[in-house]
């Protein structure tokens, strides 16, 4: 007897990125379970129109009005006229709420993914979250509109995800503390003194996993960990001290949960982004898939405690996580500023901390009601790393 399983009609928002690979290539696996109906990219013109020949989406928007036009002469010249072609925030935001869609994967990396994630949460849409850095700059509110929409919030990022798995074992007043694995980054063992030395070419050398620009830096300097700890802290409603981080370079363990009677449980398998798309996408059930973990591939896994000196990043997300939106929102804001220019050669690696923790220290804390103020609070702390980094006070 065949069990029939209802058809998920996705929004993928980032189609063309390294989730968005990963989600489309779930799609191509099962296409008795899911459907693309709409996406959204960036600036990727030639991958969005490979995206939309195959595809076929109604909707697909991208970051510019620029990028959507040349898009539209390229679909035009392969005689394809009935995609609609979308740009900016608004463009996402309808690519998000189409009335077709049931499930968003919400993979726009950064804060321009915060509208159209927020919209499809309050339009009803199940989500598939990897875009932490939403979660990071406005956690209560996204929070909040879930709840009132009796939306899921099903986590993609592989360690809230193994959190998400583990946390079946037991109720949430039975959990004593959760550990969120850490790769280290490729300076995990680098000594304190060489870091000033640090090139992008070195930084985006990840050990373990292959990532866009931006979540590869973050590893490297483990603020990726520290928006860990604020996005864990928000999905599973826990305070940071509950939130532990520990490194674990194998990265084959992806989280784990320690219950109040001393039980802990892991989650482990394949390093690969396609297993917690896939959980997330069928969840509730367990569709059979080939990413099997071979357990004889399993020779050491080590834990220790993450050198908070070294990678001061970390430091400053736990305290942003106890200060507040405001903090967040700026710890978030600055980075994005601080990487970018960490990227064209503009500051050193120490700088993006350095630049992190000025913004910081300017950072007034104003709890924000809406995505608007969440967004204009975002634009400030923006402008301020503009002019920390401008003023060239960030010397290695
Ligand atoms: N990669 C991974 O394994 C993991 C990623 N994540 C999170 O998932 C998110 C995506 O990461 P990843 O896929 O690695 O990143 P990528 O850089 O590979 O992809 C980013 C995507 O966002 C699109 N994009 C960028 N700016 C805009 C914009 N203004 N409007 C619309 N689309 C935009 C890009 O489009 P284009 O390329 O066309 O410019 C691309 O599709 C991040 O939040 C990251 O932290 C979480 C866990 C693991
Ligand atoms: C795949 C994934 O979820 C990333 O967030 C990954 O965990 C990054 O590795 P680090 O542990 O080095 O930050
Ligand atoms: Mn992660």
């Amino acid at each position: 007897m065949s069990i029939h399983v209802p058809i998920k009609k996705l929004a993928i928002l980032g189609s063309t990125g390294s989730i968005g690979h990963s989600t489309l290539s779930i799609c191509e696996s099962y296409p008795d379970r899911y459907k693309v109906v709409t996406l959204a990219a960036g600036t990727n013109v030639d991958v969005a129109l490979e995206q939309c020949i195959q595809w076929c989406p109604k909707i697909i928007s991208m970051a510019t009005e620029k990028c959507a036009n040349a898009l539209l002469k390229l679909l035009h010249q392969a005689d394809i006229y009935d995609i609609e072609v979308l740009h900016g925030s608004a463009g996402a935001t309808r690519v998000a709420t189409h009335p077709d869609v049931n499930f968003v994967v919400s993979a726009i990396v950064g804060v321009a993914g915060l509208e159209a994630t927020y919209a499809a949460i309050c339009a009803g849409k199940t989500i598939g979250l990897a875009n932490k850095e939403c979660l990071v700059a406005a956690g209560d509110l996204i929070i909040a509109a879930a709840r009132a929409n009796r939306v899921a919030l099903l986590p993609i990022d592989s360690e809230h995800n193994a959190i998400h798995q583990a946390m079946r074992g037991g109720t949430p007043a039975e959990v004593k503390q959760i550990w969120l694995t850490a790769s280290g980054g490729p300076f995990r063992n680098t000594p304190a003194a060489d870091f000033a030395r640090i090139t992008p070419a070195q930084a985006l050398k990840h050990p373990t996993w292959t990532m866009g620009q931006r979540i590869t830096i973050d590893s490297a300097t483990m603020m990726n960990k520290g928006f860990e700890v604020i996005e864990a802290c928000r999905l599973f409603d826990l305070p940071p001290a509950k939130v532990r981080v520990t490194v674990h370079p194998q990265s084959t363990v992806h989280s784990l949960v320690e219950f109040v009677d001393g039980s802990i449980l892991a989650q482990i398998s394949v390093t690969d982004m396609r297993l917690p798309i896939l959980y997330a996408l069928a969840y509730p059930e367990r569709p059979v898939s080939d990413l099997t973990f071979d357990l004889k591939s399993l020779n050491q896994l080590d834990f220790s405690p993450p050198d908070f000196d070294r990678f001061p990043c970390l430091r400053l997300a736990y305290e942003a996580a106890e200060a507040g939106p405001s903090a967040c929102i700026a710890l978030n804001a600055a980075d994005e500023i601080a990487v970018a220019a960490f990227l064209e050669g503009r500051i050193p690696f120490l700088g993006i901390p350095r630049t992190i923790e000025a913004v910081l220290a300017k950072t007034v804390a104003v709890a924000p009601s809406s995505i608007q103020q969440v967004l204009e609070a975002d634009q400030r702390a923006r402008a301020t790393a503009r002019q920390v980094v401008a003023g060239g006070a960030i010397v290695s």
